[in-house]
């Protein structure tokens, strides 16, 4: 396949990105607190501050009946769908479009008071990887999103301050087939997420306020989310 200008890079962070969302949390090193749990879904993170500003790193699990990780990852990859389930989202344009599994994105989020308005600029990238682990089991699917430049669209030049981040979307599909050698159906697939993600503000906001904000907005997206894509193929023929 031939390169793009960011293929290393995009390369590179992915398989850092997958090995630590393989990790399990208790690999990751200290200072994990779970901070949020919901049934199946489970949020840890780790108090950080970098130049007197939180950017607390976040795992997120989930176990989710009924859809797969290819169809997880599609969903959240795809701009056509983004309005529909990312709530804190005000603007999103794809900057470039480098191949068909990767693309420049710039969005602009709603304002948190007393914070001012935040917009990133990111490369998302997704891709299959094979199921080391279980050489016949269904294949694992990523997206990575992270932090870019752009030269038409400087930070901070705008009434914006600009957000850098990175985040790993980690989807492992799980067939629990039926006695009677019937066929799969969604009864019989489910999916395991791990979602991490680091967010530097970029400018100053008090800690206080940004951690509320994570405590409240991560689980509420990641639940709104996998409701999303449950909802949007209940009636689909599954895509592994
Ligand atoms: O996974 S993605 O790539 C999905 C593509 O959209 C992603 C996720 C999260 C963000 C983001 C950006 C800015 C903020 C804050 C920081 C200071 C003020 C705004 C937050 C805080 C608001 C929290 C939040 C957490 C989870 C979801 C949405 N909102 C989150 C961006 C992209």
């Amino acid at each position: 396949a031939i390169q793009h200008r960011l293929w290393p890079e995009v390369d590179r962070l992915v398989k850092q990105q997958v090995a630590m969302a393989r990790m399990g949390i208790g690999e990751c090193g200290t200072g994990w607190q779970l901070f949020a749990e919901d049934g199946e879904m489970k949020m840890y993170r780790r108090e950080e501050e970098v130049d007197g500003m939180v950017v607390d790193p976040l795992k997120a699990v989930h176990v989710v009946k009924g859809i797969t990780g290819h169809e997880v990852c599609d969903y959240f990859f795809n701009p056509k769908y983004r309005y529909d389930w990312e709530t804190t989202l005000e603007h999103m344009t794809v900057l470039e479009t480098i191949s068909d599994d990767t693309l420049v994105f710039l969005q602009t989020h709603k304002r948190i008071w007393p914070a001012s308005q935040r917009d990133v600029v990111f490369w998302s990238h997704m891709r299959k990887l094979p199921n080391d682990q279980d050489r016949d089991g269904p294949d694992i699917w990523t997206v990575v999103n992270n932090s870019t430049e752009s030269p038409e669209h400087p930070a901070n030049v705008g009434k914006c301050v600009r957000i850098y981040l990175t985040v790993c979307l980690l989807c492992q599909t799980r067939v629990h087939p039926p006695k009677d050698g019937a066929p799969i159906t969604r009864n019989n697939v489910s999916c395991k997420i791990t979602y991490c993600s680091v967010v530097n503000p970029g400018g100053w906001a008090p800690a206080s306020v940004l951690r509320a904000v994570y405590k409240r907005e991560y689980p509420k997206f990641l639940k709104r989310f996998t409701s999303y894509v449950i909802n949007q193929t209940k009636n689909k023929p599954l895509m592994f």
